[in-house]
């Protein structure tokens, strides 16, 4: 029990007593009877049972969830081996934060800094074993903010960091800071005996090479920066909805942002799945607004994002945007997975009524989270799945959509779901309104929601489903060449994943750009963590086995390049989606196209059909076919890095006709 400083104490129902059950407060209640006087109505209603304004503010909140800090206040049901479990809990995230250079790191406290009555009291130190270099870093305490709810971060986060606002429909609007986008240059990969012959390093790799010093440096920057704080924000969740395959993920974060955006964006536990944590299997420290050293080697930049297998751990300086902790955890699950032999995928995913599955595949902005979040569909998840020997499964909580331009009348379920719990990330809003304005872009194109996936009302809970029927590559061509829609061969579907395309424009700026190809093995290379041809082949396999077909859909431009046509109307993506779905596009004419090979409808239900062989909507025919030329060139220069590598196991010519897949001409 907590004295309150008078002598008197609090009881765990919030009434203050004098111990021995009677107010302190000796002044008898001033009895009135209702009646009605005539005159005016009496709204009297029965007294607030508190005497100061304290103890009405401590009335206010009920005391429970396990997943608020502890207070103080000790429950009547508080027993001796919970008080065991939240020390042991106190243990591990101070093991978690501990320095590894000094003897002793700063005092862990549960419990938010500015509420003093409320934090748990129990210090535990990091080593037991006495020290004579004692650093002024273990005379400090440092709150330990875990697992909040979203309304607690809402209010750490508008107390405490700028630019935080409740937006007119109840979302936490946010910045990230100097970076709106994943800083992929900076991402670095220790090379040790774990990882040497393991990972894919050298060109074309996502994964920059770093030692496993210069990690301990890092880290060590980052753990002291995190104990410099007076508190920090630690999130026990999960990944994987796929039970037996499931990771337990710790971040450590300085802000209510990361801690509010994880929240949404993994696995969240239920109150007894936290109170049985444990350890976790991989721990983030997330020192984002601290830089790194740039006199470190292999830094180049004062960001750094580092990954460390062996020790299972990762370390975020000099970059607050959360999308780095999300895809940084789907690295982790591109090098874990395919060792249990299952197949990580950077797409979306839905299910049909009758049970069928979609896969959608593509790079950012090419329309998976749009495109999965499909109203006549069960939502599985929007960007990171997994396919294992029983089916798909999400490996997130939550979905990270692309508000920039959101319609309510073109995407109705995202724009429900950016309410009360939803973070949102660099909009722009009235400043008294607080109404959104998502054609704004002053902040950056890439403005973000971050929610829940039951935010989604016909999300399919647990995020999982039975083996694909339909795996569909979303490529967004501003060249304009490629077809709305093209039915794959398996090999064309290899060689279709293996190239990743998809071309955008920066757009940001006024005037006709050039469009941008960009190649991205498996969708994905910036995750992936082992050779391309090692997911293709994983790919090729369970798609013979169950029997799915592959499709190649244009999200992009029709009608001319950027700048001259116009991108696919979404209405009209989302019939063809459709008809691939209900099965209806395999009973439909097919034509073949020339240089790539596509095998074409003639007709889609509900889509014009002269928009579907695109040279017919180009009016200078020249110019489509030297388009088409490039396009095709540039294809072939990316596939050349890939045809002396085996795709698959044994006797089989898979690798030839994956080659033999692209265009000819
Ligand atoms: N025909 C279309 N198909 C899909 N998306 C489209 C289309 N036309 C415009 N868009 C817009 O493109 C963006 C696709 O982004 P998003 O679904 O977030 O992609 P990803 O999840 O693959 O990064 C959305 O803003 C969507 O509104
Ligand atoms: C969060 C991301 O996913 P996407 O853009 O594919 O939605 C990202 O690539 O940074
Ligand atoms: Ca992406
Ligand atoms: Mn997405």
């Amino acid at each position: 029990m907590t004295s309150n400083g008078n002598g008197s104490v609090a009881n765990g129902n919030g009434i203050v007593t004098n111990g021995n059950g009677t107010a302190t407060n000796g002044l008898a209640k001033i009895q009135t009877h209702k009646k009605h006087n005539g005159i005016c109505h009496d709204d009297s209603v029965p007294t607030v049972k508190a005497q100061t304004i304290h103890e009405l503010h401590y009335l206010q909140k009920k005391r429970s969830a396990p997943t608020t800090p502890v207070t103080g206040f000790q429950t009547p049901f508080a027993t001796i081996s919970e008080e065991d479990r939240h020390k042991q809990q106190l243990q591990s995230i101070s093991a978690s934060l501990a320095s590894l250079t000094r003897e002793t790191g700063p005092q862990l406290v549960k419990g938010d800094p500015a509420r003093k009555s409320e934090t748990q009291v129990a210090h535990v130190h990091h080593h037991v074993a006495p020290t004579i270099a004692v650093s002024d870093s273990a005379l400090k305490f440092t709150h330990v903010l875990y697992n909040l709810s979203p309304a607690e971060l809402y209010e750490q986060a508008i107390k405490y960091e700028k630019g935080s606002f409740i937006t007119a429909t109840g979302a936490l609007a946010t910045l990230s800071g100097a970076k709106t986008g994943r800083s992929p240059r900076d991402k670095r990969v220790v090379k040790d005996d774990l990882t040497e012959n393991e990972l894919w390093w050298g060109n074309g790799s996502p994964n920059i090479e770093m030692d496993e010093h210069t990690f301990m440096v890092n880290r060590e920057r980052a753990v002291d920066y995190l104990n410099s704080l007076d508190k920090v924000f630690v999130n026990d969740q999960f990944l994987n909805w796929d039970s037996e395959n499931r990771i337990k993920v710790r971040i450590v974060s300085a802000r209510a942002y990361h801690s509010l955006f994880m929240h949404n964006m993994c696995i969240r536990p239920t109150p007894e799945e936290l109170e049985n944590f444990g350890t976790p299997d991989f721990t983030i420290y997330n020192a984002g607004q601290f830089p790194c050293n740039r006199y470190t080697h292999y830094m180049t930049s004062s960001t750094s994002i580092d990954l460390n297998l062996s020790r299972r751990e990762m370390v975020i300086l000099g970059t607050q945007y959360a999308g780095e902790m999300k895809k940084g955890l789907f690295s982790v699950m591109h090098y874990l997975m395919p060792m249990r032999q299952i197949l990580s995928l950077h797409s979306g995913c839905n299910m049909g009524k009758d049970g069928d599955v979609a896969l959608f595949f593509g790079l950012s902005g090419t329309g998976k989270t749009t495109l999965s979040t499909d109203h006549n569909r069960y939502l599985i998840g929007d960007d990171e799945h997994c396919w294992g020997e029983k089916g798909v499964s999400n490996i997130e909580g939550g979905c990270y959509a692309k508000c920039i331009d959101l319609s309510r009348e073109k995407e109705p379920d995202i724009w429900n779901a950016i309410r009360f719990g939803t973070v949102l990330e660099n909009v722009v809003f009235d400043e008294h309104e607080r109404e959104v304005d998502y054609s704004d872009n002053s902040v950056t194109e890439n403005t973000r929601a971050a929610y829940p996936i039951e935010y989604i009302p016909n999300a399919k809970l647990p995020c999982v489903g039975p083996h694909p029927k339909n795996v569909i590559l979303l490529a967004c061509d501003a060249f304009g060449v490629l077809p709305p829609v093209s039915k794959l061969n398996l090999a064309q579907t290899m060689y279709h994943f293996i190239s990743g395309y998809t071309a955008l424009v920066a757009g940001t700026e006024d005037g006709i750009r050039e469009p941008q190809a960009t190649f991205s093995a498996c969708f994905g290379a910036a995750f992936i963590m082992l050779h391309p041809t090692k997911y293709a082949a994983m790919l090729a396999e369970k798609m013979q086995k169950h029997g799915a077909t592959g499709w190649l859909v244009n999200t992009g431009w029709s009608a001319g390049s950027y700048g001259h046509g116009s991108r696919i109307k979404l209405q009209y993506t989302r019939k063809i989606i459709d008809a691939i779905h209900s099965g209806s596009l395999l009973n439909t004419e097919y034509k073949k196209t020339e240089i790539f090979g596509l095998e074409i409808p003639t007709e889609v239900d509900g889509v014009p059909s002269e928009i579907l062989d695109p040279v017919n909507t180009w009016s200078n025919k020249k110019a489509y076919k030297e388009t088409l030329l490039k396009l095709a060139g540039l294809f072939k220069k990316n596939f050349e890095t890939f045809t002396n590598h085996k795709i698959g196991k044994g006797n089989n010519n898979l690798t030839e006709e994956i080659l033999a897949a692209g265009p000819n001409f």
